[in-house]
C-alpha cells in the first residue's frame, strides 16, 4: 500500500505538472501571436517552422498533462482506498454499531460518498496552484506591454474568487444536506428491504412506496439546490471573464487602429503584442474558471469530510485484538472469570476446566450474552479480568484466543452465498464438520445440495436447519472452545435435542462448551451451571 507521504508527493507533482502544462501553452500562444502578427504586418512567415514549433509545444503540453493526470489519479485512488480501509478497519474493531447512522448510510459513505472526493482530488488542488501561479505570470507579461490591460485583468480577476467564496458557503450547506439525504435514503432502502415480506403481509406496500417517493423527491430537491448554486456561480464567473476579455479586445483593437493612444508605455503596440494580449486574456481567467468548477467538488468534499470527522469523533467501545489472523491455541485452555463488572452487572467468579461444559442461566436481560461476548473478547469489561490458561485476555493475545473459539450467535446471520460458503466463508469445509453439525441429511434434501444458495435471510432453511448451519460455522476450523448463545431457542423439543447432541459431542471430543440458555433440557445435560443475576449489581 502506498504511504501517505507517497500520496502527498504524487499529488504535489501532479499539481505542479498541471501548472507546467499551462505555462507551455503560454509559449504556444507566443508562437501563434508571432505568426498572426507578422501576417498582419505583411511579413513572410515560415509555415513549416511555425507548425513544427506549435506541434512540439502541443506534444510537450499533452505529455505533461497526461503525466499530471496519472500522478493525480494515483494519489486520489490511494487517498480514497486509505479512507475506505480506515472505515472498514474501525467498524470491524468496534464492539457495537455506530449510533450516528444505520448500515445503509455507512455503506453509502464507503461506496458512494467517498467517490465524490475523486473529482476534487483530481481537480481542486491543481486548480488552486494554477490560480496562484498563472494569473500572476500572465499579469506580469501583459503589464510589460500595457498597464491598461493589466488593470482590466487586475480588477476583473479578484471579483471572481470573492464571488466564488460567497457562493461557496451556500454550496457547502447545500452539499451537506444532499449528502445527508443520500445516507437517509440508503438507510431507508436497507431497512425496508429487510422487512419486505412483513410489509407485504401488513398491506403496507402503498405507504412504503409513498415513503420512498417522498424521500427521493427530497433528494431531488437537494440535488437541484446544489445544481442551481453551481449554475449561478458559473454564470457570474462567465460574465466577469467575458467582460474582462471584451475590454482587453476593445483596447487592443482601438489601439492598433490608432484610435487610442494611452494605456501602453509610450511605445506603439505591435500587432504581435496585440494578438498575444488577446490570446492571454482568456488564459488569465481560465485557472479561475477551473477553480470555480473544482470549488463545487470541494463543497461536496467538505460535507463528506465533516461526516467522516463526526464518525471519527464518536466514542465507541473497541473489541479486543488487532484483527490479524493468528494460529489457534494448540490445546484446550482453562478459562477463569475474576471480579468481572460490566455495564452495571457484577458477574460471579467462574472457573472452567478444559473439556468442561457450562450453562449460563438467568432471566432475560440478566447479562448472559454480554458475558459470552466478554469471554470472546468482543467487548472489553469495565472492570475485572478474563484469564485464559491463567493469562489475562488482552489486546495482544485476543486474536489467538478468538482463532481458538467457535461462536454460535443468538440471531443467526447468513450471507448471500451457498450453504457451504455460509459454513466456511470461502475456506474449504470438511465433510466431518457438516456431519458434526448434523447437516448431512439436510443437504441431501436441498435442491442443489451444499451448493444451494441461502440468501441473506437463510431462505429455504427452517429455523432448526439455520441453527445447524451456524453450528457448522462455529465448528469449522476445529475450535478448542465452543460458545453458543441460546442454541435451541424457538426450536421444538426434538430439534433442540438433536442440536444439544451435537454440542455435547463437541465436549466428548475434548472441547470446552459454554452455553447461555433458557432451555432446561439442555442445561440439565451440561456439567456445570452458573446463574447470572442482575440484582448482584454492585456498581
Ligand atoms: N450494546 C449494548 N449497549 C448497551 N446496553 C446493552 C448492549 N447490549 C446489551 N445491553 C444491555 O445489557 C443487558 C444484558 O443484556 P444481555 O443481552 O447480555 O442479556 P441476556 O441475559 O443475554 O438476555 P436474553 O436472555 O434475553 O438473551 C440488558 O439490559 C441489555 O439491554
Amino acid at each position: 500500500m502506498r504511504s501517505m507521504v507517497q500520496t502527498r508527493k504524487s499529488e504535489m507533482i501532479g499539481a505542479w505538472l498541471s501548472v507546467l502544462a499551462s505555462l507551455i501553452w503560454l509559449c504556444g500562444a507566443a508562437v501563434i501571436a508571432r505568426v498572426l502578427g507578422r501576417l498582419l504586418m505583411g511579413d513572410d512567415v515560415s509555415a513549416i517552422a511555425a507548425g513544427a514549433a506549435l506541434f512540439l509545444l502541443w506534444a510537450l503540453r499533452t505529455a505533461t498533462e497526461a503525466a499530471a493526470q496519472r500522478c493525480l489519479s494515483q494519489a486520489a485512488e490511494a487517498k480514497i482506498t486509505e479512507l475506505r480501509q480506515e472505515i472498514v478497519t474501525r467498524e470491524a474493531a468496534s464492539a457495537s454499531a455506530s449510533t450516528l447512522a444505520g448500515e445503509g448510510a455507512l455503506a453509502a459513505l464507503v461506496a458512494e460518498k467517498l467517490e465524490t472526493l475523486r473529482p476534487a482530488l483530481l481537480r481542486y488542488r491543481p486548480a488552486r496552484l494554477r490560480v496562484l501561479v498563472l494569473p500572476a505570470v500572465i499579469l506580469c507579461l501583459t503589464a510589460w506591454h500595457s498597464w491598461a490591460v493589466a488593470i482590466v485583468l487586475l480588477v476583473a480577476g479578484p471579483l471572481i474568487p470573492v464571488f466564488m467564496a460567497l457562493v461557496g458557503w451556500a454550496a457547502k450547506e447545500a452539499s451537506a444536506r444532499q449528502m445527508q439525504e443520500i445516507g437517509q435514503l440508503s438507510d431507508l432502502l436497507v431497512d425496508r428491504l429487510a422487512a419486505l415480506s412483513d410489509l407485504q403481509l401488513l398491506g403496507a406496500g402503498k405507504s412504503t412506496v409513498e415513503t420512498f417517493a417522498r424521500a427521493s423527491d427530497t433528494l431531488r430537491q437537494r440535488t437541484m439546490a446544489v445544481l442551481q448554486i453551481a449554475f449561478l456561480s458559473s454564470t457570474v464567473l462567465e460574465l466577469f471573464s467575458a467582460l474582462g476579455v471584451a475590454l482587453v479586445a476593445i483596447w487592443v483593437g482601438f489601439t492598433l487602429l490608432g484610435e487610442l493612444n494611452w494605456g501602453g508605455w509610450g511605445v506603439p503596440l505591435t500587432p504581435v503584442a496585440g494578438v498575444y494580449l488577446l490570446l492571454m486574456a482568456p488564459e488569465f481567467f481560465q485557472p479561475l474558471r477551473d477553480l470555480a468548477a473544482a470549488w463545487h467538488d470541494r463543497a461536496a468534499v467538505d460535507a463528506v469530510m465533516d461526516e467522516l470527522a463526526a464518525w471519527r469523533d464518536e466514542d465507541r467501545a473497541k473489541r479486543l485484538g488487532h484483527g490479524a489472523t493468528e494460529p489457534a491455541l494448540s490445546h484446550t485452555p482453562s478459562i477463569a472469570i475474576q471480579n468481572l463488572h460490566h455495564r452495571g452487572i457484577t458477574y460471579p467468579n467462574i472457573r472452567i476446566e478444559p473439556g468442561e461444559s457450562l450453562a449460563l442461566e438467568g432471566v432475560s436481560g440478566a447479562g448472559k450474552t454480554t458475558l459470552l461476548r466478554l469471554i470472546a473478547g468482543l467487548e472489553q469489561p469495565d472492570r475485572g479480568t478474563i484469564l485464559i490458561d491463567g493469562v489475562a485476555l488482552t489486546e495482544e493475545n485476543a486474536n489467538q484466543w478468538r482463532a481458538s473459539i467457535g461462536w454460535m450467535p443468538q440471531a443467526p446471520h447468513f450471507f448471500n452465498g451457498s450453504l457451504r460458503y455460509n459454513v466456511g466463508l470461502g475456506a474449504p469445509v470438511s465433510d466431518d464438520t457438516l456431519v458434526a453439525a448434523g447437516l448431512e441429511t439436510i443437504i441431501q434434501d436441498l435442491p442443489r445440495g451444499d451448493l444451494t444458495r441461502l440468501g441473506e435471510r437463510g431462505a429455504g432453511l427452517s429455523g432448526g436447519e439455520g441453527r445447524r448451519v451456524t453450528l457448522a460455522r462455529a465448528l469449522h476450523g476445529a475450535p478448542r472452545v465452543l460458545i453458543a448463545d441460546e442454541p435451541t431457542a424457538d426450536l421444538d423439543a426434538e430439534t433442540a435435542r438433536r442440536i444439544s447432541d451435537s454440542l455435547l459431542q463437541f465436549t466428548k471430543d475434548g472441547g470446552t462448551l459454554l452455553v447461555a440458555s433458557h432451555d432446561t433440557a439442555l442445561i440439565n445435560r451440561l456439567q456445570k451451571r452458573v446463574s447470572i443475576q442482575r440484582d448482584t449489581d454492585a456498581a
